[in-house]
């Protein structure tokens, strides 16, 4: 039998429109039965979801809003979803930023102001988020969150970005350490490039679409949905036994020289 995320309630934040990975992954979890709750950036986002969310078979009605660069909305929000849910069972970190200046380039031109704005957004949120959902997480919880493997290896153009992955991983495990006795577990994955409203923003994004094409194992690039299927079974109870690790669904891509 499938996974069945039935009586099971997951935060997902950072879906932006219907091509987000955020977006791949709730559709996974409401085909598993799960039932979602939606934190998006501003009200701009809540239009684009209130669109999107009647292509689900849940009524999955809960939308907050949560600037993760303010510290008191992240705890509002958490609090707001605990009061509404009376709990829940995980949570999908799928926020990032860096300026487009900062995402072409050297890296050695990045401001002082660029590299605090990408680290806040793109990695120490994964921390904030963490510390309130734990208040408010069911036993066995679990965080995912997104990476790329510009965290592990110097991608030309990813620059400030990947120095943000290499934290956030980095924050996974200590998470994962710190969040493991009460019984939560922080993952991440690394997803292969994909076509969405963040990757138009990194400089020279569609030859690295044709590399993974020409060259990854599976020759092919991956899709929100597949992705979002390894989301869902790093956020269900299949995945148990997993914690502060970083599965790649790439195609295969980072196993090459
Ligand atoms: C050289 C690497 C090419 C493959 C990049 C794959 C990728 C695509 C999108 C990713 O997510 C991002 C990328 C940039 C980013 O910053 C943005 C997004 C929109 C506008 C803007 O000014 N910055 C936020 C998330 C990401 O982390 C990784």
């Amino acid at each position: 039998m499938l996974m069945n995320l039935e009586g099971k309630t997951f935060v997902i934040m950072g879906v932006a429109n219907k091509r987000s990975i955020a977006w791949g992954a709730a559709r996974a979890l409401d085909q598993l039965g799960a039932k979602l709750v939606f934190t998006i950036l501003n009200e701009r986002f809540r239009r684009e979801l209130d669109k999107l969310l009647g292509e689900l078979e849940g009524n999955h009605d809960i939308i907050v809003e949560c600037d993760v660069t303010n510290d008191e909305q992240v705890e509002a929000s958490f609090k707001e979803i605990g009061e509404k849910t009376g709990g829940i069972d995980g949570v999908l970190h799928a926020i990032a930023f860096a300026g487009k200046d900062e995402l072409q380039g050297g890296y050695s031109e990045t401001t002082r102001e660029g590299f605090k704005n990408a680290l806040d957004i793109s990695a120490y949120s994964l921390a904030v988020v963490s510390k309130h959902a734990k208040t408010i997480m069911n036993e066995g919880g679990s965080i995912v969150t997104m990476t790329y493997l510009g965290g592990e290896r110097a991608m030309p153009n990813y620059n400030v970005m990947g120095v943000a992955k290499a934290a956030l991983e980095s924050s996974v495990r200590y998470l994962a350490l710190d969040l493991g006795e009460s019984g939560i577990r922080v993952n991440a994955v690394s997803a292969g490039p994909i076509r969405t409203l963040s990757s138009s923003a990194v400089g020279d994004f569609k030859s690295i679409l044709k590399e993974i094409e020409e060259r990854a194992p599976l020759k092919r690039n991956v899709d929100q949905l597949e992705v979002g299927n390894t989301v869902a079974f790093l956020l269900s109870g299949f995945s148990s036994g997993i914690t502060g690790e970083v599965l790649h669904v790439d195609s295969g891509y980072h196993i090459m020289a």
